[in-house]
Protein backbone atom coordinates (compact mmCIF):
# COMPACT_ATOMS: atom_id res chain seq x y z
CA UNK A 1 0.00 0.00 0.00
CA UNK A 2 1.56 3.70 -0.67
CA UNK A 3 2.07 5.49 2.41
CA UNK A 4 2.90 8.94 1.23
CA UNK A 5 0.55 11.25 -0.53
CA UNK A 6 2.90 11.38 -3.42
CA UNK A 7 2.79 7.68 -3.76
CA UNK A 8 -0.92 7.99 -3.20
CA UNK A 9 -1.67 10.55 -5.88
CA UNK A 10 0.66 8.49 -8.53
CA UNK A 11 -1.35 5.12 -8.03
CA UNK A 12 -4.73 7.36 -8.49
CA UNK A 13 -3.71 9.04 -11.43
CA UNK A 14 -2.69 5.50 -12.84
CA UNK A 15 -6.06 3.59 -11.88
CA UNK A 16 -7.56 6.80 -13.33
CA UNK A 17 -5.33 6.61 -16.61
CA UNK A 18 -6.50 2.66 -16.81
CA UNK A 19 -10.09 3.58 -16.43
CA UNK A 20 -9.79 6.01 -18.80
CA UNK A 21 -8.30 3.78 -21.13
CA UNK A 22 -11.46 1.15 -20.71
CA UNK A 23 -14.01 3.18 -20.48
CA UNK A 24 -15.79 5.35 -23.72
CA UNK A 25 -17.14 8.13 -20.63
CA UNK A 26 -17.58 9.01 -17.66
CA UNK A 27 -19.10 11.60 -15.85
CA UNK A 28 -19.89 13.26 -12.37
CA UNK A 29 -23.14 14.70 -11.18
CA UNK A 30 -23.14 16.48 -7.91
CA UNK A 31 -25.89 16.08 -5.20
CA UNK A 32 -28.90 18.02 -6.87
CA UNK A 33 -27.84 15.60 -9.79
CA UNK A 34 -26.42 18.39 -12.14
CA UNK A 35 -23.19 17.23 -14.17
CA UNK A 36 -20.28 18.73 -12.98
CA UNK A 37 -17.35 17.11 -15.10
CA UNK A 38 -17.11 14.59 -17.96
CA UNK A 39 -14.11 13.26 -19.64
CA UNK A 40 -13.05 14.25 -22.99
CA UNK A 41 -14.26 11.05 -24.73
CA UNK A 42 -18.19 12.72 -24.68
CA UNK A 43 -19.42 10.09 -25.65
CA UNK A 44 -22.34 10.91 -23.87
CA UNK A 45 -21.82 14.58 -25.45
CA UNK A 46 -21.09 14.43 -28.97
CA UNK A 47 -21.89 17.08 -31.45
CA UNK A 48 -24.87 15.80 -33.03
CA UNK A 49 -26.64 14.57 -30.10
CA UNK A 50 -25.57 17.88 -28.34
CA UNK A 51 -27.13 20.01 -30.94
CA UNK A 52 -30.55 17.34 -30.94
CA UNK A 53 -30.28 18.44 -27.45
CA UNK A 54 -30.19 22.08 -28.04
CA UNK A 55 -26.73 22.45 -27.07
CA UNK A 56 -24.22 24.89 -28.52
CA UNK A 57 -21.67 23.09 -27.38
CA UNK A 58 -20.65 20.05 -24.97
CA UNK A 59 -19.51 22.53 -22.47
CA UNK A 60 -23.29 24.05 -22.37
CA UNK A 61 -24.25 20.92 -20.81
CA UNK A 62 -22.18 21.63 -17.66
CA UNK A 63 -24.38 22.39 -14.85
CA UNK A 64 -27.86 20.57 -16.47
CA UNK A 65 -29.78 18.90 -14.09
CA UNK A 66 -28.63 14.64 -15.85
CA UNK A 67 -31.61 14.07 -17.27
CA UNK A 68 -31.71 17.07 -19.53
CA UNK A 69 -28.74 15.75 -21.52
CA UNK A 70 -28.84 11.74 -21.14
CA UNK A 71 -32.82 11.26 -20.67
CA UNK A 72 -32.77 7.98 -19.50
CA UNK A 73 -30.02 8.26 -16.74
CA UNK A 74 -30.11 6.95 -13.38
CA UNK A 75 -28.43 9.03 -11.51
CA UNK A 76 -30.96 10.25 -9.93
CA UNK A 77 -31.70 7.38 -8.26
CA UNK A 78 -27.83 6.07 -7.06
CA UNK A 79 -27.70 10.04 -5.24
CA UNK A 80 -31.40 9.69 -3.91
CA UNK A 81 -30.60 6.03 -2.25
CA UNK A 82 -26.99 5.92 -1.72
CA UNK A 83 -27.23 2.55 -4.01
CA UNK A 84 -24.50 1.78 -6.78
CA UNK A 85 -25.44 0.28 -9.64
CA UNK A 86 -22.35 -1.56 -10.83
CA UNK A 87 -23.77 -3.14 -13.98
CA UNK A 88 -26.73 -1.63 -16.23
CA UNK A 89 -27.33 -1.98 -19.93
CA UNK A 90 -28.34 1.29 -21.23
CA UNK A 91 -29.57 2.97 -24.41
CA UNK A 92 -28.26 6.63 -25.94
CA UNK A 93 -29.12 7.39 -29.17
CA UNK A 94 -28.20 4.96 -31.13
CA UNK A 95 -25.51 3.01 -28.25
CA UNK A 96 -26.28 0.59 -26.20
CA UNK A 97 -23.93 1.25 -23.55
CA UNK A 98 -22.64 -0.93 -20.39
CA UNK A 99 -22.52 1.17 -17.56
CA UNK A 100 -21.50 1.48 -13.34
CA UNK A 101 -22.68 4.04 -11.23
CA UNK A 102 -21.47 5.00 -8.27
CA UNK A 103 -22.37 6.68 -5.25
CA UNK A 104 -19.94 9.40 -4.11
CA UNK A 105 -19.78 10.24 -0.28
CA UNK A 106 -17.90 12.52 2.01
CA UNK A 107 -15.81 11.83 5.05
CA UNK A 108 -18.92 11.52 7.28
CA UNK A 109 -20.21 8.81 4.66
CA UNK A 110 -23.03 11.54 3.14
CA UNK A 111 -23.53 11.22 -0.52
CA UNK A 112 -22.44 14.25 -2.43
CA UNK A 113 -22.52 13.04 -5.62
CA UNK A 114 -22.29 10.05 -8.44
CA UNK A 115 -19.62 9.10 -10.71
CA UNK A 116 -20.76 6.96 -13.80
CA UNK A 117 -18.44 5.24 -16.34
CA UNK A 118 -19.62 3.90 -19.66
CA UNK A 119 -17.98 1.06 -21.83
CA UNK A 120 -18.16 0.90 -25.08
CA UNK A 121 -16.21 -0.82 -27.36
CA UNK A 122 -14.86 -3.43 -24.65
CA UNK A 123 -18.62 -4.81 -24.88
CA UNK A 124 -17.17 -6.95 -27.57
CA UNK A 125 -17.20 -9.89 -25.17
CA UNK A 126 -20.39 -9.11 -23.83
CA UNK A 127 -21.83 -8.84 -27.90
CA UNK A 128 -24.11 -11.84 -27.33
CA UNK A 129 -25.59 -10.10 -24.20
CA UNK A 130 -25.88 -6.80 -26.05
CA UNK A 131 -27.45 -8.03 -29.00
CA UNK A 132 -30.02 -10.04 -27.48
CA UNK A 133 -30.86 -7.19 -25.46
CA UNK A 134 -31.39 -5.07 -28.45
CA UNK A 135 -33.34 -7.97 -30.07
CA UNK A 136 -35.69 -7.69 -26.72
CA UNK A 137 -35.38 -4.01 -26.71
CA UNK A 138 -36.70 -3.92 -30.53
CA UNK A 139 -39.62 -6.54 -29.95
CA UNK A 140 -40.34 -4.49 -27.06
CA UNK A 141 -41.00 -1.66 -28.94
CA UNK A 142 -42.94 -2.97 -31.67
CA UNK A 143 -45.53 -4.42 -29.01
CA UNK A 144 -45.55 -1.30 -27.58
CA UNK A 145 -46.44 0.08 -30.38
CA UNK A 146 -49.19 -2.50 -31.45
CA UNK A 147 -50.54 -1.81 -28.09
CA UNK A 148 -50.31 1.83 -28.68
CA UNK A 149 -52.36 1.19 -32.00
CA UNK A 150 -54.98 -1.45 -30.32
CA UNK A 151 -55.51 1.35 -27.79
CA UNK A 152 -56.35 3.73 -30.27
CA UNK A 153 -60.94 3.82 -30.96
CA UNK A 154 -61.84 1.62 -33.49
CA UNK A 155 -65.09 3.92 -34.01
CA UNK A 156 -65.91 7.17 -35.48
CA UNK A 157 -69.20 8.74 -35.93
CA UNK A 158 -69.62 7.55 -39.32
CA UNK A 159 -69.80 3.94 -37.73
CA UNK A 160 -73.12 5.21 -35.62
CA UNK A 161 -75.52 4.10 -37.79
CA UNK A 162 -79.19 5.67 -37.98
CA UNK A 163 -81.02 8.84 -39.49
CA UNK A 164 -83.44 9.25 -36.96
CA UNK A 165 -83.83 12.89 -35.67
CA UNK A 166 -83.18 11.57 -32.35
CA UNK A 167 -80.22 10.15 -34.10
CA UNK A 168 -79.05 12.88 -35.83
CA UNK A 169 -78.94 15.08 -32.61
CA UNK A 170 -76.88 12.77 -30.85
CA UNK A 171 -74.28 12.86 -33.78
CA UNK A 172 -74.25 16.59 -33.83
CA UNK A 173 -73.72 16.24 -29.63
CA UNK A 174 -70.60 13.90 -30.53
CA UNK A 175 -69.70 15.94 -33.02
CA UNK A 176 -69.65 18.77 -30.48
CA UNK A 177 -67.78 17.07 -28.05
CA UNK A 178 -64.61 16.35 -30.14
CA UNK A 179 -64.17 19.97 -29.95
CA UNK A 180 -64.31 20.82 -26.35
CA UNK A 181 -62.44 19.17 -23.54
CA UNK A 182 -65.06 19.03 -21.02
CA UNK A 183 -66.29 15.64 -19.49
CA UNK A 184 -69.20 14.07 -21.14
CA UNK A 185 -71.58 11.82 -19.63
CA UNK A 186 -73.58 9.67 -21.62
CA UNK A 187 -76.72 8.34 -20.76
CA UNK A 188 -79.20 5.74 -22.13
CA UNK A 189 -80.18 1.64 -21.63
CA UNK A 190 -77.81 -0.83 -22.08
CA UNK A 191 -77.36 -1.56 -26.18
CA UNK A 192 -77.48 1.85 -26.91
CA UNK A 193 -74.11 2.32 -28.19
CA UNK A 194 -72.59 4.37 -25.54
CA UNK A 195 -69.59 3.14 -25.79
CA UNK A 196 -69.20 3.34 -29.41
CA UNK A 197 -70.12 6.98 -28.88
CA UNK A 198 -67.47 7.13 -26.25
CA UNK A 199 -65.00 5.83 -29.24
CA UNK A 200 -66.29 8.56 -31.75
CA UNK A 201 -65.87 11.32 -29.36
CA UNK A 202 -62.52 10.36 -28.75
CA UNK A 203 -61.71 10.28 -32.15
CA UNK A 204 -63.19 13.27 -33.79
CA UNK A 205 -61.11 14.76 -30.60
CA UNK A 206 -57.29 16.13 -30.85
CA UNK A 207 -56.63 13.60 -28.83
CA UNK A 208 -57.31 10.97 -31.28
CA UNK A 209 -54.05 9.76 -32.35
CA UNK A 210 -53.57 9.27 -27.80
CA UNK A 211 -54.70 6.03 -26.44
CA UNK A 212 -58.62 5.55 -25.80
CA UNK A 213 -58.76 3.43 -22.42
CA UNK A 214 -62.02 2.18 -21.51
CA UNK A 215 -62.85 0.67 -17.54
CA UNK A 216 -66.20 -0.92 -16.79
CA UNK A 217 -66.88 -0.18 -13.43
CA UNK A 218 -69.33 -3.15 -12.61
CA UNK A 219 -67.31 -5.60 -14.17
CA UNK A 220 -63.98 -5.29 -11.65
CA UNK A 221 -64.40 -6.68 -8.22
CA UNK A 222 -64.36 -3.71 -5.84
CA UNK A 223 -61.10 -4.30 -4.02
CA UNK A 224 -58.98 -4.49 -6.86
CA UNK A 225 -61.19 -1.27 -8.54
CA UNK A 226 -58.70 1.21 -6.90
CA UNK A 227 -55.19 -0.65 -8.37
CA UNK A 228 -57.29 -0.66 -11.28
CA UNK A 229 -57.65 3.07 -11.66
CA UNK A 230 -54.42 4.25 -10.35
CA UNK A 231 -52.01 1.76 -10.23
CA UNK A 232 -49.90 -0.16 -7.94
CA UNK A 233 -46.32 1.07 -6.81
CA UNK A 234 -43.83 -2.17 -6.41
CA UNK A 235 -44.18 -4.25 -3.60
CA UNK A 236 -47.78 -2.34 -2.50
CA UNK A 237 -48.59 -5.62 -0.97
CA UNK A 238 -47.46 -9.04 -1.15
CA UNK A 239 -47.44 -10.37 -4.58
CA UNK A 240 -47.53 -6.96 -6.06
CA UNK A 241 -44.56 -7.20 -8.10
CA UNK A 242 -41.46 -5.50 -8.53
CA UNK A 243 -42.39 -3.27 -11.28
CA UNK A 244 -45.23 -0.27 -10.98
CA UNK A 245 -48.34 -1.36 -12.49
CA UNK A 246 -49.93 1.71 -14.42
CA UNK A 247 -53.63 2.09 -13.57
CA UNK A 248 -56.10 3.28 -16.24
CA UNK A 249 -55.17 6.51 -15.94
CA UNK A 250 -51.34 6.66 -16.50
CA UNK A 251 -52.23 4.30 -19.71
CA UNK A 252 -55.18 6.99 -21.00
CA UNK A 253 -52.56 9.84 -20.37
CA UNK A 254 -52.84 12.33 -23.17
CA UNK A 255 -55.95 10.59 -24.38
CA UNK A 256 -59.25 9.74 -23.57
CA UNK A 257 -60.87 7.88 -20.35
CA UNK A 258 -63.91 6.06 -20.76
CA UNK A 259 -65.49 4.87 -17.45
CA UNK A 260 -68.11 2.60 -17.97
CA UNK A 261 -70.92 1.79 -15.87
CA UNK A 262 -70.18 5.03 -13.53
CA UNK A 263 -73.16 4.66 -11.67
CA UNK A 264 -71.90 1.40 -10.42
CA UNK A 265 -69.10 3.43 -8.17
CA UNK A 266 -68.57 2.46 -4.58
CA UNK A 267 -68.79 5.75 -3.00
CA UNK A 268 -65.63 5.40 -1.25
CA UNK A 269 -63.61 5.21 -4.79
CA UNK A 270 -66.11 8.29 -5.85
CA UNK A 271 -64.42 10.46 -3.84
CA UNK A 272 -60.76 8.98 -4.63
CA UNK A 273 -61.80 9.66 -8.34
CA UNK A 274 -63.55 13.54 -7.56
CA UNK A 275 -60.14 14.14 -6.28
CA UNK A 276 -58.04 12.65 -9.25
CA UNK A 277 -60.07 14.48 -11.67
CA UNK A 278 -59.80 17.68 -9.65
CA UNK A 279 -55.88 17.85 -8.65
CA UNK A 280 -55.08 16.20 -12.32
CA UNK A 281 -53.21 13.62 -10.34
CA UNK A 282 -53.18 10.41 -8.95
CA UNK A 283 -51.54 7.98 -6.07
CA UNK A 284 -51.06 4.51 -6.89
CA UNK A 285 -51.35 2.02 -4.46
CA UNK A 286 -49.13 1.56 -1.61
CA UNK A 287 -46.90 4.69 -2.69
CA UNK A 288 -46.91 8.21 -1.58
CA UNK A 289 -45.82 9.98 -4.93
CA UNK A 290 -48.83 11.17 -6.97
CA UNK A 291 -48.59 11.25 -10.95
CA UNK A 292 -49.63 14.24 -12.99
CA UNK A 293 -52.42 13.17 -15.36
CA UNK A 294 -53.96 14.76 -18.34
CA UNK A 295 -57.02 12.55 -19.03
CA UNK A 296 -60.47 13.45 -20.67
CA UNK A 297 -63.16 11.75 -19.24
CA UNK A 298 -66.34 10.04 -21.13
CA UNK A 299 -68.60 8.69 -18.67
CA UNK A 300 -71.54 6.54 -18.78
CA UNK A 301 -74.33 5.05 -17.35
CA UNK A 302 -77.20 3.02 -18.20
CA UNK A 303 -78.84 4.28 -14.05
CA UNK A 304 -80.52 6.99 -13.39
CA UNK A 305 -77.81 8.78 -11.88
CA UNK A 306 -79.38 12.29 -11.26
CA UNK A 307 -81.81 9.63 -8.73
CA UNK A 308 -78.91 8.06 -7.48
CA UNK A 309 -77.60 11.72 -6.15
CA UNK A 310 -80.90 12.27 -4.38
CA UNK A 311 -80.93 8.71 -2.76
CA UNK A 312 -77.16 9.48 -1.54
CA UNK A 313 -76.22 6.79 -3.74
CA UNK A 314 -73.82 9.02 -5.60
CA UNK A 315 -71.81 11.66 -4.95
CA UNK A 316 -73.66 15.24 -6.33
CA UNK A 317 -70.00 16.83 -6.70
CA UNK A 318 -68.53 14.10 -8.82
CA UNK A 319 -71.98 13.70 -10.48
CA UNK A 320 -71.83 17.71 -11.50
CA UNK A 321 -68.16 17.13 -12.31
CA UNK A 322 -68.75 14.76 -14.90
CA UNK A 323 -72.12 15.89 -16.64
CA UNK A 324 -70.85 19.15 -17.98
CA UNK A 325 -71.63 18.01 -21.03
CA UNK A 326 -74.59 15.23 -21.03
CA UNK A 327 -75.60 13.57 -24.36
CA UNK A 328 -78.39 10.99 -23.81
CA UNK A 329 -78.65 7.94 -26.44
CA UNK A 330 -82.22 7.35 -26.85
CA UNK A 331 -83.83 3.75 -26.71
CA UNK A 332 -83.72 2.07 -29.79
CA UNK A 333 -87.74 2.20 -29.65
CA UNK A 334 -87.89 5.38 -29.79
CA UNK A 335 -86.76 5.71 -33.28
CA UNK A 336 -87.71 2.97 -34.81
CA UNK A 337 -87.15 4.77 -37.95
CA UNK A 338 -83.51 3.49 -37.75
CA UNK A 339 -84.52 -0.13 -37.71
CA UNK A 340 -84.94 -0.69 -41.37
CA UNK A 341 -81.35 -0.01 -41.82
CA UNK A 342 -79.45 -1.37 -38.59
CA UNK A 343 -81.32 -4.55 -39.41
CA UNK A 344 -79.73 -4.39 -42.80
CA UNK A 345 -76.21 -3.75 -41.45
CA UNK A 346 -76.14 -6.33 -39.20
CA UNK A 347 -77.85 -8.76 -41.79
CA UNK A 348 -74.71 -7.66 -43.90
CA UNK A 349 -72.11 -7.79 -41.24
CA UNK A 350 -73.39 -11.40 -39.82
CA UNK A 351 -73.90 -12.88 -43.47
CA UNK A 352 -70.34 -12.04 -43.87
CA UNK A 353 -68.94 -13.26 -41.26
CA UNK A 354 -70.96 -16.67 -41.70
CA UNK A 355 -69.88 -16.59 -45.32
CA UNK A 356 -73.12 -16.69 -46.33
CA UNK A 357 -75.18 -14.88 -49.10
CA UNK A 358 -76.88 -12.05 -47.33
CA UNK A 359 -80.65 -12.35 -46.62
CA UNK A 360 -82.88 -9.04 -47.12
CA UNK A 361 -85.83 -8.73 -44.96
CA UNK A 362 -89.33 -8.91 -46.42
CA UNK A 363 -91.83 -6.16 -45.15
CA UNK A 364 -93.55 -7.68 -43.20
CA UNK A 365 -90.14 -9.13 -41.46
CA UNK A 366 -89.65 -4.93 -40.55
CA UNK A 367 -93.00 -4.95 -39.20
CA UNK A 368 -92.48 -7.22 -37.00
CA UNK A 369 -89.50 -5.90 -36.02
CA UNK A 370 -91.16 -2.35 -35.43
CA UNK A 371 -93.48 -3.90 -32.96
CA UNK A 372 -91.00 -5.69 -30.73
CA UNK A 373 -90.13 -3.14 -27.64
CA UNK A 374 -86.44 -3.40 -27.74
CA UNK A 375 -85.49 -3.85 -24.35
CA UNK A 376 -81.88 -5.28 -25.08
CA UNK A 377 -81.69 -1.76 -28.08
CA UNK A 378 -78.92 -2.10 -30.75
CA UNK A 379 -77.07 -4.91 -29.05
CA UNK A 380 -80.61 -7.12 -28.74
CA UNK A 381 -81.50 -6.17 -32.53
CA UNK A 382 -78.09 -7.74 -34.09
CA UNK A 383 -78.61 -10.39 -31.45
CA UNK A 384 -81.73 -11.43 -32.75
CA UNK A 385 -80.26 -11.37 -36.53
CA UNK A 386 -77.95 -13.35 -35.92
CA UNK A 387 -79.85 -16.16 -34.49
CA UNK A 388 -82.23 -15.92 -37.49
CA UNK A 389 -78.77 -16.82 -39.50
CA UNK A 390 -78.01 -19.77 -37.41
CA UNK A 391 -81.41 -21.21 -37.02
CA UNK A 392 -83.51 -20.77 -39.92
CA UNK A 393 -83.01 -20.82 -43.89
CA UNK A 394 -84.15 -19.43 -46.74
CA UNK A 395 -82.62 -16.58 -49.01
CA UNK A 396 -84.69 -13.74 -47.12
CA UNK A 397 -85.89 -12.43 -43.68
CA UNK A 398 -89.17 -13.59 -43.22
CA UNK A 399 -91.59 -12.76 -40.21
CA UNK A 400 -91.89 -16.34 -39.48
CA UNK A 401 -88.15 -16.60 -38.95
CA UNK A 402 -88.76 -14.25 -35.35
CA UNK A 403 -91.90 -16.61 -34.07
CA UNK A 404 -89.26 -18.60 -32.18
CA UNK A 405 -86.46 -15.76 -31.76
CA UNK A 406 -88.50 -12.60 -30.43
CA UNK A 407 -89.42 -12.65 -26.93
CA UNK A 408 -92.46 -11.31 -27.16
CA UNK A 409 -93.69 -13.40 -30.42
CA UNK A 410 -95.99 -15.30 -28.44
CA UNK A 411 -95.81 -14.54 -24.86
CA UNK A 412 -98.76 -16.50 -23.12
CA UNK A 413 -96.45 -20.25 -24.56
CA UNK A 414 -93.76 -18.87 -24.03
CA UNK A 415 -94.62 -17.60 -20.36
CA UNK A 416 -96.32 -20.36 -20.19
CA UNK A 417 -94.37 -23.30 -20.81
CA UNK A 418 -90.76 -21.80 -18.64
CA UNK A 419 -92.67 -20.68 -15.76
CA UNK A 420 -96.73 -21.22 -15.28
CA UNK A 421 -96.95 -19.30 -12.06
CA UNK A 422 -95.78 -16.13 -14.14
CA UNK A 423 -98.60 -16.97 -16.77
CA UNK A 424 -101.01 -15.89 -13.78
CA UNK A 425 -100.88 -11.83 -14.35
CA UNK A 426 -104.09 -11.90 -12.72
CA UNK A 427 -104.23 -8.55 -11.68
CA UNK A 428 -103.04 -9.24 -8.22
CA UNK A 429 -99.94 -8.50 -8.42
CA UNK A 430 -98.40 -5.36 -9.33
CA UNK A 431 -97.03 -4.81 -12.75
CA UNK A 432 -93.63 -4.15 -11.55
CA UNK A 433 -93.43 -7.94 -9.75
CA UNK A 434 -94.56 -9.48 -12.35
CA UNK A 435 -91.98 -7.86 -14.59
CA UNK A 436 -89.44 -8.50 -12.37
CA UNK A 437 -90.30 -12.78 -12.07
CA UNK A 438 -90.63 -11.98 -15.93
CA UNK A 439 -86.98 -11.52 -16.08
CA UNK A 440 -85.47 -13.94 -13.40
CA UNK A 441 -87.19 -16.56 -15.14
CA UNK A 442 -86.37 -15.64 -18.74
CA UNK A 443 -82.46 -15.03 -17.17
CA UNK A 444 -82.58 -18.89 -15.32
CA UNK A 445 -84.20 -20.43 -18.29
CA UNK A 446 -80.93 -18.79 -20.73
CA UNK A 447 -78.75 -19.70 -18.33
CA UNK A 448 -79.80 -23.21 -18.63
CA UNK A 449 -79.91 -23.78 -22.22
CA UNK A 450 -76.33 -22.32 -21.92
CA UNK A 451 -74.96 -24.97 -19.35
CA UNK A 452 -74.51 -22.14 -17.34
CA UNK A 453 -72.43 -19.98 -19.62
CA UNK A 454 -73.00 -16.26 -19.00
CA UNK A 455 -71.55 -14.50 -22.12
CA UNK A 456 -73.84 -17.42 -24.14
CA UNK A 457 -76.28 -16.46 -21.75
CA UNK A 458 -75.78 -12.78 -22.20
CA UNK A 459 -75.69 -12.84 -25.74
CA UNK A 460 -79.10 -15.05 -26.09
CA UNK A 461 -81.04 -12.39 -23.84
CA UNK A 462 -79.88 -9.53 -26.01
CA UNK A 463 -77.42 -8.08 -22.60
CA UNK A 464 -74.02 -7.30 -22.21
CA UNK A 465 -72.23 -9.25 -19.94
CA UNK A 466 -72.40 -6.67 -17.17
CA UNK A 467 -75.72 -6.32 -17.35
CA UNK A 468 -76.26 -10.02 -17.20
CA UNK A 469 -74.01 -10.07 -13.64
CA UNK A 470 -75.93 -6.94 -12.34
CA UNK A 471 -79.30 -8.59 -13.43
CA UNK A 472 -77.68 -11.62 -11.34
CA UNK A 473 -77.17 -9.85 -8.79
CA UNK A 474 -80.28 -8.29 -8.51
CA UNK A 475 -82.38 -11.32 -8.57
CA UNK A 476 -80.20 -12.70 -5.93
CA UNK A 477 -79.09 -15.93 -8.78
CA UNK A 478 -75.36 -17.03 -7.70
CA UNK A 479 -72.75 -16.36 -9.31
CA UNK A 480 -69.57 -18.60 -9.21
CA UNK A 481 -66.42 -17.15 -8.12
CA UNK A 482 -64.60 -18.80 -11.24
CA UNK A 483 -66.86 -17.00 -13.58
N1 LIG B 1 -76.11 3.70 -33.62
C1 LIG B 1 -75.48 2.54 -33.76
N2 LIG B 1 -74.98 2.18 -34.95
C2 LIG B 1 -74.35 0.99 -35.12
N3 LIG B 1 -74.16 0.10 -34.16
C3 LIG B 1 -74.63 0.40 -32.95
C4 LIG B 1 -75.31 1.64 -32.68
N4 LIG B 1 -75.66 1.67 -31.40
C5 LIG B 1 -75.21 0.51 -30.86
N5 LIG B 1 -74.60 -0.25 -31.79
C6 LIG B 1 -74.01 -1.59 -31.61
O1 LIG B 1 -74.73 -2.21 -30.54
C7 LIG B 1 -73.85 -2.90 -29.67
C8 LIG B 1 -73.96 -2.31 -28.28
O2 LIG B 1 -73.37 -1.01 -28.28
P1 LIG B 1 -72.51 -0.46 -27.04
O3 LIG B 1 -71.71 -1.58 -26.43
O4 LIG B 1 -71.81 0.75 -27.50
O5 LIG B 1 -73.73 -0.12 -26.07
P2 LIG B 1 -73.70 0.36 -24.57
O6 LIG B 1 -74.77 1.38 -24.43
O7 LIG B 1 -72.29 0.77 -24.20
O8 LIG B 1 -74.10 -0.97 -23.80
P3 LIG B 1 -73.88 -1.35 -22.24
O9 LIG B 1 -74.42 -0.24 -21.42
O10 LIG B 1 -74.68 -2.61 -22.11
O11 LIG B 1 -72.41 -1.58 -22.09
C9 LIG B 1 -72.46 -2.77 -30.26
O12 LIG B 1 -72.20 -3.89 -31.04
C10 LIG B 1 -72.57 -1.53 -31.13
O13 LIG B 1 -71.66 -1.59 -32.18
Amino acid sequence: MPTDRAEQFAAARTLMVMIDEMIDGALLVDKDVRIVWSNDKHVWFNDKLMAQLGFQSPADAIGQPVERVIPHSRMREVVETGRSMPLDIMRYGEHTLLVSRLPLRDEQGEVIGALAFALKHSLTYLRPIADRFNKLQSRLNRVEQELAASRASKYTVENLIGFSPAMLEVKRLVRRAGQIRSAVLLLGETGTGKELVAQSIHAGSDRAHRPFVGVNTAAIPENLLEAEFFGVAPGAYTGAGRQPRPGKFQLADGGTLFLDEIGDMPLPLQAKLLRALQEREVEPLGSNKVVKVDVRIVAATSRPLAEMVRSGAFRPDLYYRLNVFPIQLPALRDRRDDLEILASLFSERVALSLDQPMRDLTPPALDRLRRHDWPGNVRELANVVEQVYVRTEGDRITAEDFADILPGAAPDAHLGRSNPSIAVADGKRPLAVAMDDLERSLILEALAGCRGNKLEAARSLGLSRTNLYAKLRKHGIPVQPDD
